[in-house]
């Protein structure tokens, strides 16, 4: 058992969720203590929903009787109290499912480190928690709805590949055995996957009295481990032993309202003609220094268009009450702030840069020597030959000598648009680090829009949806800068924001979030796109044009206009 003075670590500890009722039959209390009992002569730590009462306090009590450790976590509206010592929002308790901390621990155990209660502000917290203190895996034993939205947010994340960890769900009276019936029928009705089936091991009878004389712990902890060998190499990337760590040190717990502004969009509405549909709507947004905003949204959202009017590229209409868009408080066209740079990808197009030019000389040229040391890191970083000829040279290097140029000024807002396209994976990720390193260590800020979405999970603070020249408003998203926080700050905000993982993928890598969300998203645009252009708003029907029986089709108009071959037949 653990040490007195050394609590268990998350890596060896087992969730169990059960009910805080001990059910009607007096066998689901005896198989809880069987469980309880067995994790703690594993000597795995008993994670749990830290209640006195029902299957809880049975699976509790019977670790600690077996010198095993727990963990009980508890919201504050459950605990009746608060042990001292433990935190609490001092919120009066409203449920009677707690007296968790009252009960235990008990001083003996107490002084021996084998019980703590956390007490926690909701149960999402709780879940969290639970999780991530608990990296063998998740046990069910009976409960109510509590136990079921448990247990299946914890399938949920596995399927996304939030986490690779077995799912054991312990039978008794065959009590699963409607779920596992649902299950079935979901995947025979081609919701759920094979693979998804695999997912949950339910622990049956007949296994328990034939290969573990009728011991349910036992047959639940070779269960566990049994999942753990096939879940093996699995995709799961979280790291629950390191997120507390990672968030403080994340450049996302950075404190983004207590940054100035850096750039301010306010009811931006612009038409590149009069007489054409806006091409952005209504925009507004907040953007402080520091932040690395992602744009994303579907061919002709309104990215360029948004970037280049934030590169003070275009005039837009101003009044005196009214400047759409500034920069550290200043109008972008008629008083620019310093240190603004826009990277777009026209600028490969101009014959100038495709020119029999040495690319040393192309960057003195643009006094490349003032920043000498800044010039050789990117150099070194982009993989640049400083003796390379600008016109004979591929897509992606011409983009490298581009980066190289537009970077080497030190700069306050960084807008890049679709500049990493052509980069080879390591150059694009190389360069996504430094990007980030100048956003923390001198403050710049950065807008990027991007189709691209491998290896950038770490990168953004901010992500923006823009659909049909408009925002998008998110679930989660801030109030006061307009835009989603990036990553996610719990794993169920995550969850929620991804909604159900898309058919046919039953693992999303960490790099894999933000492709399945902008897909997600660019699906919904395209829908919504379309149901407006059936409405006859927003534009003409897209697509291969398809009329009704008898009525001659554009295609065919065109084919027997100018179909040449009858005419020679003729
Ligand atoms: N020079 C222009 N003149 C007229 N309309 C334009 C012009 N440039 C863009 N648009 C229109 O403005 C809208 C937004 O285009 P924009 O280039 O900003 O989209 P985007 O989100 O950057 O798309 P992509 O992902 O293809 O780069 C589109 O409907 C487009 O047709």
């Amino acid at each position: 058992m653990p040490s007195d003075t050394s609590a268990p670590s998350a890596a060896d500890s087992v969730c169990v969720f059960c009910g805080s009722s001990p059910g009607q039959d007096p066998v689901y209390a005896e198989v809880a203590a069987q469980v309880g009992g067995a994790i703690a002569k594993e000597q795995w730590r008993l994670v749990y929903g830290g209640g006195q009462k029902g299957l809880m306090g049975t699976v509790a009590s019977a670790a600690l009787k077996t010198s095993g450790s727990v963990l009980g976590v508890i919201p504050s509206v459950m605990a009746t109290s608060s042990p001292s010592g433990h935190p609490t929002t001092g919120t009066a308790p409203a449920s009677k499912e707690g007296s968790g901390p009252n009960q235990l621990p008990s001083s003996e155990v107490a002084q021996h480190h084998r019980m703590e209660t956390r007490v926690v502000a909701s149960m999402h917290e709780r879940k969290a928690l639970m999780a991530k203190e608990s990296q063998r895996g998740f046990v069910g034993l009976p409960g109510g709805y509590g136990t079921f939205e448990e247990v299946f947010e914890m399938v949920t994340w596995s399927q996304l590949g939030i986490h690779n960890l077995p799912i054991v769900l312990v039978d008794v009276n065959q009590f699963w055995s409607p779920l596992q019936l649902l299950v079935e029928s979901a995947s025979k009705n081609g919701f759920i996957t094979p693979q998804g089936l695999q997912l949950i091991h339910f622990v049956k009878e007949e296994d328990v009295q034939n290969n573990h004389k009728g011991d349910w712990g036992a047959a639940t902890i070779d269960a566990v481990k049994m999942m753990q060998d096939k879940l093996k190499g699995r995709q799961g990337y979280w790291k629950w032993e390191q997120s507390d760590k990672a968030a403080s040190t994340a450049p996302s717990a950075v404190d983004f309202s207590a940054q100035p502004t850096a750039i301010k969009v306010t009811d931006l509405t612009y038409s590149f003609q009069s007489d054409l549909t806006p091409s952005l709507v209504d925009v507004n947004l907040t953007l402080p220094q520091c932040s690395r905003t992602l744009l994303i949204g579907a061919n002709g959202a309104g990215k360029s268009t948004l970037l280049r009017l934030l590169a003070g590229k275009r005039l837009v209409s101003t009044s005196r009450d009214h400047t759409p868009v500034t920069m550290f408080g200043k109008d972008v066209f008629n008083s620019p702030p310093q240190g603004i740079t826009y990277l777009g990808t026209e600028w490969a197009m101009n014959p100038v840069v495709r020119s029999d030019i040495v690319v040393e000389d192309f960057l003195n040229s643009v006094g490349g020597y003032r920043y000498k040391e800044r010039r050789d890191r990117l150099l070194d970083l982009l993989d640049v030959d400083l003796q390379w000829h600008m016109h004979a040279i591929s897509d992606g290097e011409r983009r490298r000598v581009q980066l190289c140029m537009g970077l080497m000024t030190p700069w306050t807002v960084l807008l890049l648009d679709e500049v990493t396209v052509d980069l080879d994976v390591q150059v694009r990720s190389d360069l996504l680090e430094f990007l980030k390193e100048e956003t923390e260590q001198r403050g710049a800020t950065i807008v990027y829009a991007t189709h691209i979405f491998d290896g950038l999970y770490d990168f953004p603070s901010h992500v923006v949806h823009m659909r049909l020249g408009g925002l998008v408003e998110e679930g989660q998203m801030e109030a006061e800068t307009n835009t989603l926080r990036w990553p996610p700050a719990s794993t169920s905000d995550l969850s929620q924001l991804l909604g159900t993982a898309p058919s046919g993928s039953e693992e999303i890598t960490k790099d894999g979030l933000l492709l399945t969300l902008a897909l997600k998203w660019l699906r919904q645009d395209r829908d919504i796109r379309e149901k407006g252009e059936e409405q006859g708003k927003g534009g003409k029907k897209r697509g291969a044009k398809r009329s009704a029986e008898g009525v001659e089709t554009d295609s065919e108009k065109f084919y027997n206009k100018y179909d040449y071959s009858q005419t020679v037949m003729r």
